[in-house]
C-alpha cells in the first residue's frame, strides 16, 4: 500500500482521487491497470492516494480508513464487478462519485454503465470528464442477508447462476472465462428447481423456478443480458425469473441471453419491482459476484443512490 500524500488537486478542484486497486482481478492478467490509471490522473494534476492490499476484506477496510481521514474527490477502483461491489459499499451514505476502470473478468456494471473495458487509459478520460461535469446518479440495490445490510450496482443472483459462482469459486483451475462455462454444465448436471417464496411490492406467491435474480443492472457473466431493458437510473428493479425447463431445452435457449434474446421464451418472466423478498432452503445469494449468504435476502431500491463517473 502507498502512504497516502498531500492533497495536490488541479486548479479548481478538491480533494483527492483514492485509487483502489485489485491486483487479483482477471486471474491477475491485468494487474498493470491499476498503475496505468494513477500514472494517467497523476498526469492529469491529480494527487492519487494507491490502495493495493493482500486481500479484499483489507481494501475494503483500508478504504474505509481512507475515505473517513482524506478529503476525497473520487473514489476509483480498478478491476471487476467485486471491487465495483467494494466501492458501492464503501461510499454508502457519503456524497462521493464513484469511478471505475474495467480490469475484471465480467465487468457487468462498467458494460451497463459504457465504460471502454479493455482500455484503461480511455476510461481514466471517462472517468476525469465524468468528474468535471459532477458525475451521474444512479439506482443501487440495499440486500439484507443473514442479518447483514450491504448494497450493490448490478444483480443479486439466488438460483441455478449463484450456484454455478459458487462450484467455480471452488475450483483452482481452469483460470478465465472457461471455469465459469465448465462450472456451468457441471451444475446443470445435477441441479434441481428451487421451491421459492417470493414476497414482491406487498405480493406473496410460491414460485418453483431454476432460478431468481433481481437486477439493477442489466447483465451477469461478462455480458449474459438477463434482464436487457433495465435501466440503471429508473428506480426499478427487474425481477428476472427463469422457471423449470429440461436441459436440452436450457441449452437451447441460454445461447439467446447474450443478445437478451431469450425474454419471450414461456420459461422467462421479468417483472418490475421497488422491494422484494426471497426465501429457500439451502440457496446461496450473490450480488456483483460476490457471495452475500444464504437466503432469506430482503432487497430494495434505493433510487439514486450512487453517483458514478460515466
Ligand atoms: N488483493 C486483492 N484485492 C482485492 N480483491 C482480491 C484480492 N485478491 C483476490 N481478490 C478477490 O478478487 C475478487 C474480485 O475480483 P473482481 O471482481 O475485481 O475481478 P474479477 O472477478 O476478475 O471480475 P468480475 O467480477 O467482473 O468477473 C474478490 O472476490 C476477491 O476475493
Amino acid at each position: 500500500m502507498t502512504a497516502p500524500a498531500l492533497p495536490v488537486p488541479p486548479s479548481g478542484t478538491s480533494g483527492n482521487i483514492v485509487l483502489a486497486i485489485n491486483p487479483a482481478a482477471s486471474f491477475g492478467h491485468t494487474r498493470q491497470a491499476g498503475h496505468q490509471a494513477a500514472g494517467h490522473f497523476r498526469a492529469a494534476g491529480w494527487n492519487v492516494v494507491v490502495l493495493e492490499t493482500d486481500g479484499y476484506a483489507a481494501l475494503a477496510d483500508v478504504v474505509d480508513q481512507t475515505l473517513a481521514g482524506t478529503e476525497v474527490a473520487a473514489l476509483v477502483v480498478v478491476g471487476g464487478d467485486g471491487m465495483v461491489h467494494l466501492g458501492v459499499n464503501a461510499l454508502a451514505g457519503l456524497d462521493i462519485p464513484l469511478g471505475i476502470v474495467p480490469s475484471g473478468t465480467g465487468n457487468d456494471v462498467a458494460r451497463l454503465l459504457n465504460l471502454p473495458l479493455h482500455d484503461a487509459t480511455a476510461a481514466c478520460r471517462q472517468t476525469l470528464s465524468a468528474l468535471a461535469a459532477g458525475g451521474r446518479k444512479v439506482d443501487v440495490g440495499r440486500v439484507t442477508v443473514e442479518g447483514r445490510t450491504t448494497y450493490f450496482a448490478g444483480v443479486l443472483s439466488a438460483g441455478f447462476d449463484a450456484a454455478v459462482n459458487d462450484r467455480a469459486n471452488s475450483w483452482r483451475w481452469p483460470r478465465g472465462k472457461s471455469r465459469y462455462n465448465l462450472a456451468m454444465l457441471r451444475e446443470l448436471g445435477s441441479f434441481r428447481p428451487i421451491e421459492y417464496s417470493v414476497t414482491a411490492d406487498g405480493k406473496q406467491w410460491t414460485q418453483r423456478a431454476l432460478l431468481i435474480s433481481v437486477a439493477n443492472g442489466q447483465s451477469i457473466g461478462g455480458g449474459m443480458r438477463i434482464t436487457p431493458d433495465a435501466a440503471p437510473d429508473d428506480g426499478w428493479l427487474d425481477l428476472f425469473v427463469v422457471r423449470p425447463l429440461s436441459r436440452l431445452r436450457f441449452l437451447a435457449v441460454f445461447p439467446k441471453v447474450f443478445a437478451g434474446k431469450h425474454t419471450d421464451h414461456p420459461a422467462v418472466q421479468i417483472r418490475r419491482v421497488r422491494r422484494v423478498r426471497l426465501l429457500a432452503a439451502g440457496v446461496v445469494a450473490y450480488a456483483d459476484g460476490e457471495r452475500l449468504g444464504e437466503l432469506p435476502v430482503d432487497v430494495e431500491v434505493v433510487p439514486g443512490g450512487l453517483r458514478v463517473l460515466a
